[in-house]
């Protein structure tokens, strides 16, 4: 039995909360409001995310962070992107030393263009980490439903252990020591979704949607490789196996959002479409690798409202035809 501590209380946090508690770990689960973690504790219930889900009895739940990390020996960072600085700041003085780090961001941070590990690390960089990402629906997860992801580290030795200590019956973890893939996978796949959800919500069809799909995983490639990424990782489950996942339910919040403005309705109602925040910054850091990301691209000036999805398609359409194989 491990010693968990979940940082983040909200859907991914909940579900991987549930996970290692019913896998006999133990569990804290802490987040900033008192009165929902109190009631998560009494009820069992995450009233506010997954609400239809009832969670293990054995998982606990504070706003205290004190309470929350002492004990410690493995800390999930399972917070927003653009969340992760100032509560790594925060929360740093909490942390044992010695706590295994789990970053489970799939974003990038828009002022300053990082990725989970290099915002956490900033604060506590003597402290073991590896990130966690992978095709993984909150609600899936916390059902016990079956799925895989990646778990990687600074050395594949760490990436092991700690897919050893991560890995459940029916969560199963691939150990790899390619950091920047798998940052790079788990946050280009939120934007490439926005743009599959907008070509189904404008109508265009299924056809349209393969195309986008495809044609932003040489996006998504091309600019993993100037972070460093290895060309095996954004096949793998953090980069194409989320792309297909998340590419292909409205049970992603980042395809429905992209459905949503596609229709031109307000989705408000989605608490989290990462990619809206990752859009900008990544389009900004293909630029700056002078690395073609039309998709990227055009998504970034949608959410700016500076096009429509129907300029959108047209700037696409109209790019100059290439040979696919110089192009991927
Ligand atoms: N939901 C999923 O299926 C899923 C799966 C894999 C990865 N992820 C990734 O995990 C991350 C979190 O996603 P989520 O689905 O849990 O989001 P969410 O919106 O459901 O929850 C985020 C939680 O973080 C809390 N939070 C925000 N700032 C905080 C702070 N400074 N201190 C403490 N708590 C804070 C919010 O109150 C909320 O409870 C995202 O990067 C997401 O892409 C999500
Ligand atoms: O709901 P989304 O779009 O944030 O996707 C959730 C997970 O990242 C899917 O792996």
């Amino acid at each position: 039995m491990k010693q968990i501590t979940v940082i983040g209380a909200g859907a991914w946090g909940t579900a991987l909360a549930s996970l290692y508690a019913r896998a006999g770990n133990d569990v804290v689960l802490y987040g900033r409001d008192a009165a929902a973690m109190a009631a998560i504790a009494a009820e069992h219930r995450n009233a506010a995310y997954l609400p239809d889900i009832e969670l293990p009895a054995a998982l606990r739940a504070t706003s205290d962070p004190r309470i929350a990390l002492e004990h410690a020996e493995t800390v999930l960072f399972v917070l927003p992107a653009q969340a992760l600085d100032g509560a790594s700041e925060a929360l740093a003085r909490f942390v044992p030393k010695t706590a295994l780090l789990v970053l489970c961001a799939k974003g990038i941070d828009r002022k300053s263009g990082r990725f989970a590990s290099q915002i956490v690390r900033e604060r506590l960089a003597d402290n073991p980490f590896c990130v966690l990402s992978g095709p993984s629906f909150a609600r899936d997860v916390a059902r016990g439903l079956p799925t895989a992801v990646t778990v990687a580290a600074p050395t594949i030795a760490l990436a092991e252990a700690a897919s050893e200590q991560l890995s459940t019956e029916a969560f199963r973890c691939y150990a790899s020591d390619d950091i920047a893939g798998v940052e790079a996978g788990g946050a280009l796949k939120n934007v490439l979704a926005l743009a599959a959800g907008m070509a189904i919500g404008r109508g265009l069809g299924e056809s349209a949607k393969a195309a986008i799909v495809t044609r932003g995983f040489a996006e998504l490639r091309r600019l993993g490789d100037a972070f460093g990424a290895q060309p095996e990782t954004l096949m793998g489950l953090s980069g194409l196996g989320d792309l297909i996942l998340t590419c292909s339910s409205e049970q992603s919040r980042n395809f429905a959002y992209g459905v949503a403005l596609g229709r031109g309705v307000d989705r408000t109602d989605l608490k989290l479409a990462e990619g809206v925040y990752s859009a900008g910054i990544a389009a900004r850091l293909a630029r700056e690798r002078a690395i073609e990301a039309p998709i990227l691209e055009v998504v970034s000036h949608i959410l700016a409202g500076e096009i429509s999805v129907d300029e959108a398609m047209r700037t696409l359409l109209a790019r100059p035809l290439r040979r696919e194989a110089e192009s991927v």
